[in-house]
């Protein structure tokens, strides 16, 4: 069976209430592909206004949860608060995470780990920094990444896997097809060796770094790019062309 275009906005910190309702209501009135699975993840602030506005069958995720049920964690947001909330999804090991605020892939894996359990699915995003790709370590540094959350989770089928170099994150530097495409195979060859089989046909391995609406046609041709993980580019009516790129 194809998988299914898997579309993610991560409106990181941007916006206010009124931007990002203007934002949902033109996603929701917009034409858009309905063979595309769409979630979008605006500020943790903001996920209830989302939840309010936002018409199914579009999904939000958050940016990030927390791996503890509750209790004395300030500032950070359980599991069970997001299906309070009935939020779906949620961002996890996103770069500006691992390097800002120093998260490892053990906390990563741990937090992928309480987020699965408690029914929540889970954008897995990994990728390496430019210098580690000058030095050919491209493939080792996001299979590591990948090996963590391997070492803690059995079952995938509610990971979507967000290859995102760093250095394209952001910067306009988009990968090339080529560039993508050899990674995100790569990534598929992992879960097949060290998942299932299973794992490896049916999970949607998406692509994320100053995607547009100008280069997510030609990506999206890759047989190993299911789609997409957006950032600046989902604050604009732009998203939709991403959207509906593989029509
Ligand atoms: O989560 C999204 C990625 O960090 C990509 O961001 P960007 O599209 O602004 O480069």
């Amino acid at each position: 069976m194809p998988r299914q275009f898997f579309v993610g906005g991560n409106f990181k910190m941007n916006g206010s209430a009124e931007t990002i309702k203007k934002i949902i209501e033109h996603i929701n009135d917009a034409e858009k592909d309905p063979k595309t699975e769409v979630v979008i993840a605006p500020p943790a602030l903001y996920l209830l206004l989302a939840r309010e506005h936002l018409k199914a069958p579009l999904e939000i995720a958050a940016q990030n949860v927390f791996d503890k049920p509750n209790g004395a964690f300030t500032g950070e947001i359980s599991v069970d608060q997001l299906k309070d909330a009935n939020i779906t999804w949620t961002l996890l090991g996103h770069s500006e995470r691992r390097v800002v605020l120093q998260e490892d892939d053990a906390f990563v894996a741990s937090k992928t780990k309480a987020a699965l359990d408690g029914g929540i699915g889970v954008i897995f995003c990994c990728g390496e920094s430019l210098e580690q790709r000058e030095n050919n370590d491209t493939v080792k540094v996001v299979t590591s990444q990948l090996k963590a959350v391997k070492e803690k989770v059995s079952d995938w089928s509610k990971i979507v896997v967000a290859y995102e170099p760093i250095w394209a994150i952001g910067t306009g530097k988009v990968a090339s097809t080529e560039q993508a495409q050899e990674v995100h195979k790569a990534i598929r060859e992992w879960l097949k060796n060290e998942v299932s089989e299973k794992a490896a046909e049916e999970t949607r391995i998406i692509y994320g770094g100053s995607v547009s609406e100008k280069n997510c046609k030609d990506l999206c041709k890759q047989p190993d790019i299911d789609g997409f993980l957006v950032g600046g580019a989902s604050l604009k009516p732009a998203f939709v062309d991403i959207i509906n790129s593989h029509l």
